[in-house]
């Protein structure tokens, strides 16, 4: 078996999300909305409705739950061959959605899931990475714990020794890391230093040099960025949000692209009446990578990473689920109903 030619190819956990509806809290949880996620699937189900060809590489329960997630990243178009399934249990997340100035939060409760307990030799890497276009990764699986961080850095120097392209989504996060005392610092930076492309903002590269960048706005944001590029020589695009959090339902974007010798800042958007934001970090890696597979300018990648995360604002559940005409309809700016 072998993948298909010219994919962009991802390796993670596929999750099951359940979250109370009607924006309870857990406490007062009398049913629970179920929907799949996963930091790079979700990735890989924005390029795939953009038409790209993708390929997940996981594992999953062999159980209901792992063929639920399994079943929904394929409808999602998104090639499965690489996913397997074996003993265990799937990982779960659960997220309490806030509301006005009640911050939403999410606990999770995926220790010791069939994922989490596999290792780089339950992959077959080269075999999925043969002919593919891009790899994408992301900070979560190697938080999962020593075995899949190993995994992570085994797939990323496979395919760097191949040619392929990564690209690499900071998505820090502390509780994962705290559960088994990790140390991100180490583990990331040697993972970004096999990486093409990285997604992340001044506070993430700070984590990673050690150093701080003060002020505010774009000039920080260029700072950052070329500290980046003096640390991770091998970098050619760093990409990242900046957002402002009014309340749960009212954010202010703006996305910006920077590249060693060029830079894009867009103009912030007010995202109002938001349903859910949980998915919009990935839609906006989905929307840049977009453009990059594409050969946009610096300008025109920005733009389609911040509509794509805007996009995915309105929408329930983690995947972004958006053609390019809804994404150029978006651009257009016309609000009304299409038809
Ligand atoms: O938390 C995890 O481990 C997951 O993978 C679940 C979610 O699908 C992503 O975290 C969404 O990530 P954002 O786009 O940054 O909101």
């Amino acid at each position: 078996m072998k993948g298909e030619t010219g994919s962009v190819v991802g390796f993670g956990e596929l999750l099951l999300r359940l979250t109370p509806p009607g924006r309870k809290m857990i406490a007062q949880a009398q049913s629970l909305d179920v929907e799949v996620g996963g930091a790079e699937a979700n990735v890989l189900a924005g390029l795939a409705h953009l038409g790209h060809p993708t390929m997940m590489i996981s594992r999953v329960a062999n159980n209901p739950l792992g063929r639920l997630a399994l079943g929904t990243l394929a409808s999602r178009g998104v090639d499965t061959r690489f996913v397997s399934y074996a003993d265990g249990r799937m990982g779960l997340y659960f997220l309490e959605q806030g509301q006005g100035l009640r911050a939403s939060a999410i606990s999770y409760d995926r220790a010791g899931s069939t994922f989490a307990s596999s290792r780089a030799e339950d992959f077959d890497f080269a075999a999925a990475l043969d002919g593919a276009r891009l790899l994408h990764l992301s900070g979560i699986t190697p938080a999962l714990g020593m075995d899949s961080a190993n995994a992570v850095m085994e797939v990323a120097k496979i395919a760097r020794s191949a040619g392929i392209p990564i690209s690499f989504d900071g998505n820090f996060r502390p509780q994962l890391w705290a559960a088994w005392d990790g140390n991100p610092k180490e583990i990331l930076t040697e993972i970004i230093s096999n990486a093409d492309i990285m997604f992340g903002n001044h506070q993430d590269i700070s984590l990673l040099t050690g150093q701080r960048f003060s002020g505010d706005g774009p000039d920080r944001r260029r700072e950052a960025a070329q500290a980046g590029f003096d640390t991770f020589p091998n970098l050619r695009l760093i990409a990242s949000t900046a957002r402002h959090v009014i309340d749960v339902d009212h954010h202010r974007i703006a996305a910006r692209v920077d590249l060693p010798e060029d830079s894009a800042q867009t103009g912030e958007i007010d995202v109002t009446g938001i349903i859910d934001r949980i998915g919009t970090g990935d839609a906006f890696a989905a929307g840049v990578l977009h453009g990059y597979l594409e050969g946009a300018d610096v300008m025109s990648m920005a733009r389609a990473g911040l509509g794509l995360a805007v996009l995915e604002h309105s929408l329930p559940g983690d995947m972004p689920l958006f053609s390019r005409d809804d994404l150029a309809a978006f651009e257009r700016g016309g609000r009304d109903v299409r038809r």
